[in-house]
């Protein structure tokens, strides 16, 4: 069979753009799998790439431009037609997609929780003064300070079995990561704590796999929607909703986590400031299918609530 170019309308060959991380790699492979099961007609292939995030390790991700560098490699190759779909962490996806792209699926949510990774200690509440942790991220930094005060924060990037080495090299007492890439690359035994929601709100859409692709193959949109999870897409949807609102980006240390419990969604959020100190949370429930309400109305409160003035003070102006 001769696979037709992926701009034609049926297509036989489904190509997907990936990052050549391990983690993105698995990612891209697991979704490989689902739809070469669900469609036998489809042969479906992997285009490993390398994005503009994956090659600048020494500079924070908020100072590089941010997430839109892990999706914006892909998106090119979607768009010239080199690849049908990508798969995205949804925590990489910027708030707002490129025109011409849309979100055809998200599925299943894995762990969304940090996890507390360390070879000397239990737990954070164990680490002494001065006791250095490894983070990039601004949530997981202010959320930190504002916690535990007594603790040096020092940045941390590269991709996951990067960070633990680095760990495993006495550089950080204890590094935080995200629950979900640690079970996804069967690392699961180095979580040493997961850290409740309370201990550390988790990111927008963190855990959730998402698959993009052109808004116009409305054909693979119609496919895809079987690799949609409603509970997830409902619960990220508010996250995204409320972080959206709040021009949230990886410049701005903001959290937000929702679940489901039957048909209701309950969205908790926060935004604070660089050190830490001026935290505003808050929490907001409603109908699962007011999922974007819910997001936008929790986003409002904040605002009102002094994150106006934190975000004005970060130059990003929601
Ligand atoms: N920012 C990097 C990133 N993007 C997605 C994950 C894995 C977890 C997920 O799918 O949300 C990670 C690693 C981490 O934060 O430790």
């Amino acid at each position: 069979m001769v696979p037709l170019a992926p701009g034609e309308n049926t297509i036989s060959e489904l190509i997907i753009a990936s990052r050549e991380s391990q983690l993105a790699l698995w990612q891209a492979r697991h979704v490989q799998a689902q739809l070469a099961a669900l469609y036998p007609d489809w042969q479906v292939s992997i285009l490993g790439m390398t994005t503009t995030g994956d090659q600048i390790l020494d500079a924070p991700l908020a100072k590089i431009g941010g997430k839109g560098l892990f999706v914006k490699e892909l998106e090119v190759a979607m768009a010239e037609g080199r690849a049908h779909i990508a798969v995205h962490s949804m925590k990489d996806v910027p708030m707002v997609l490129p025109e011409g792209f849309a979100l055809a699926a998200i599925g299943p949510r894995e762990d969304p929780r940090d996890a507390f990774v360390s070879n000397d200690y239990a737990r954070l509440s164990e680490l002494p003064a001065g006791a250095r942790v490894g983070t990039s991220s601004l949530r997981r930094q202010v959320q930190l300070k504002a916690r535990f005060p007594h603790l040096v924060i020092e940045p941390l990037r590269g991709n996951v079995q990067t960070r633990l080495r680095k760990l495993d090299e006495g550089q950080y007492a204890a590094i935080i990561l995200a629950a979900a890439g640690l079970k996804r690359l069967g690392l699961a035994h180095r979580i040493t704590a997961v850290l409740t929601p309370e201990e550390s709100l988790p990111a927008v859409g963190q855990g959730a796999l998402g698959i993009e692709c052109l808004a116009a193959r409305t054909d693979l949109i119609e496919r895809l929607e079987a690799l949609n999870d409603p509970a997830s897409a409902a619960c990220v949807q508010a996250e995204r909703a409320m972080s959206r609102r709040l021009a949230g980006s990886c410049q701005t240390p903001l959290g937000g986590y929702a679940t489901l419990s039957g048909d209701t969604l309950t969205l908790t959020g926060f935004v604070a400031d660089l050190q830490g100190q001026r935290m505003v949370q808050d929490r907001l429930l409603g109908p699962v299918a007011d999922a974007e309400r819910i997001g936008v109305a929790l986003a409002e409160n904040l605002l009102s609530r002094g994150a106006d003035r934190i975000l004005a003070e970060l130059g990003v102006l929601p």
